[in-house]
């Protein structure tokens, strides 16, 4: 008897909250898609599944926008790059300046004077903090002599790291993963910090910053106000992770490790210090500036070593591109040297792109995320209501078939070499869209591409498993990064390469990179 009333008791609450949820829903509003669970149902599935849930709902709808009810507010999704590029157009309403507060209120946690330094003049270029910080990151980022000097100051730090298989790991011998997280840690903390006063020398700093993402997990999910200065319960001071990130650059900046850095973290302080910003806050901006410059760049360029040999066709082709760009030496003793300016095959070597953005499209996961900060009428249909926030999963555009083709599951770097194949607007955003594109993108691909060039010419890998086969890896959505990661690491052994892979001289430029790595080869 107490089991039928408990379950009549169940049923009636499960359908009051069904009730309630679709109740303040304007039919001009994108489709609401229903959860078995009224209320938390989507956002168990969104941390369960993370941007594959979308997947999921789109496949079955086929809808080109949707709504999803969270606790509090609504998410809108969208899956039409149509609806994408007028998102981006329309930058104010459909916002990631009030998307990226809402972030450095939970994220970074600064002092309510900071908040509201950064939220005074979103839009105002001469004005706001906010604004002048992303022109800023823009002008240090871009392109030119800025870009220039980041770059070759991360191949310096990057070339000896990967000079011989004895600096590669003991014997050789690596997991894969674990070493390309380390290498890139390093250099590109190196380059955008500068190697003397680089917090990430000390490895438990290294450790926090990993710890962090447990953090960012409740802030994709978790959004309960846009109001940028109320406190926010959900980050406190019980994250030693963050706490000790915070500390480490708090100590980098009052003994002036800044002035060694790269024009990125120069520009920003300066900015910071003419909005009278504490040396405090400006340590804890820094987290925004470390999740976008290593979540990314990690899986990326383990990803792209993992295709290119465990796909031995791909890497000859890439290699007999990139020999005949090499400077071919023979000394005395008839032995062969190679010199190559990687600066030169980022440009005139398409293969090479093509391989990374390839890798970028097969497994992206990221949402960018906006805020509305007013109602908007999209495409003078969608009704988007203020204060709810929208979702642009990018797997949702680089698995449309339409646009790549029946085969869009799979990795084909060759698809982006096709001639005329210009790809439609919003069919390809990895870096994000509009005027919000990433800032680190240039450099980025540069560190990339290099490092899989370098390793390429002078390397062999081979997996530890008992017929040395490459197994098919799983892989798993991370909140904090825009590309999938492995599930599990995979050991190998890396080999010089025997005969044409003797002795390279990698130059930037014309500037030679790293050791001389002939004079480590040979002593
Ligand atoms: C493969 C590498 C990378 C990928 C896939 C990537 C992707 C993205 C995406 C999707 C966004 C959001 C844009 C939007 O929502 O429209 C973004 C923003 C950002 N990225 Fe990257 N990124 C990468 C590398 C980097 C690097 C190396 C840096 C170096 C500092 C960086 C710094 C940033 C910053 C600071 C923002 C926020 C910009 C703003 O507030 O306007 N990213 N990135």
């Amino acid at each position: 008897m107490l089991s039928v009333i408990l379950s009549i008791g169940l049923g009636a609450i499960f359908i009051f909250l069904k009730k309630i949820t679709a109740i303040d829903h304007d039919p001009r509003e994108p489709p609401l898609i229903p959860s078995i669970i009224p209320v938390i149902g989507h956002l168990i599935g969104m941390l369960r599944h993370g941007t594959h849930y979308y997947t999921q709902i789109s496949q079955r709808t086929k809808l080109p926008i949707y709504t999803l009810r969270l606790p509090g507010r609504k998410v809108y999704i969208v899956t039409s790059p149509k609806l994408a590029t007028l998102c981006d157009r329309n930058a104010k309403a459909v916002s990631f300046r009030v998307y990226v507060l809402t972030f450095a209120r939970r994220i970074l946690v600064p002092s309510s004077k900071a908040m509201s330094a950064l939220a005074e003049n979103l839009y105002d270029d001469d004005g706001g903090l906010l604004p002048q910080t992303v022109q800023a990151m823009h002008d240090a980022m871009i392109g030119g002599e800025n870009l220039e000097q980041t770059t070759f100051a991360l191949l310096q730090s990057l070339a000896p790291k990967l000079s011989s298989p004895k600096e590669i790991g003991i014997g050789g011998r690596i997991k894969m993963f674990e070493w390309v997280k380390d290498v890139v840690t390093q250099a590109s903390t190196d380059a955008i910090y500068g190697k003397r006063d680089n917090p990430f020398h000390d490895p438990a700093v290294s450790d926090a910053f990993c710890t962090i993402d447990v953090i960012y997990q409740g802030h994709r999910t978790r959004f309960r106000t846009l109001r940028p200065s109320s406190p926010s319960h959900f980050c406190s001071k019980r994250l030693p992770g963050r706490e000790k990130l915070f500390y480490a650059f708090k100590e980098y900046y009052l003994k002036d490790g800044h002035l060694n850095a790269s024009p990125l973290v120069k520009e920003r302080f300066k900015v910071n210090s003419a909005h009278n910003i504490s040396i405090t806050d400006i340590a804890k901006f820094e987290l925004g500036v470390c999740l976008g410059l290593m979540s990314n760049s990690v899986p990326t360029s383990f990803w792209c070593l993992y295709y290119l040999y465990s796909q031995p066709s791909l890497l000859s082709e890439l290699r007999s591109e990139i020999l005949p760009f090499a400077k071919v030496n023979e000394n005395k003793e008839r032995r062969i040297s190679y010199t190559i300016d990687v600066a030169e095959l980022l440009t005139n070597l398409p293969l090479l792109p093509a391989i990374v953005k390839e890798t970028l499209r097969v497994l992206s996961a990221n949402a960018s995320g906006r805020a509305l900060s007013q109602d908007t009428l999209l495409d003078n249909r969608y009704l988007l209501k203020k204060d709810n926030l929208l979702l642009l999963p990018a797997a949702e555009f680089h698995h449309n078939e339409s646009v790549w083709g029946a085969d869009y599951r799979e990795f084909k770097p060759h698809r982006w070499l096709k001639d005329g194949s210009k790809l439609p607007a919003s069919s390809f955003r990895i870096f994000g869209g509009g005027t919000n594109l990433c800032p680190g993108r240039n450099l980025a691909m540069n560190e990339i591409m290099v490092m899989v060039v370098m390793m390429a010419m002078r390397f062999d890998f081979t997996p530890v498993s008992v017929k040395g086969e490459w197994k098919r890896l799983k892989t798993q959505f991370h909140i904090s990064t825009s590309v999938l990661e492995p599930v599990e690491d995979i050991k190998v052994d890396v080999k010089k390469r025997s005969g044409s892979g003797e002795d390279w001289t990698f130059l930037w430029k014309g500037k030679k990179l790293g050791y001389d790595t002939q004079a480590m080869t040979s002593s």
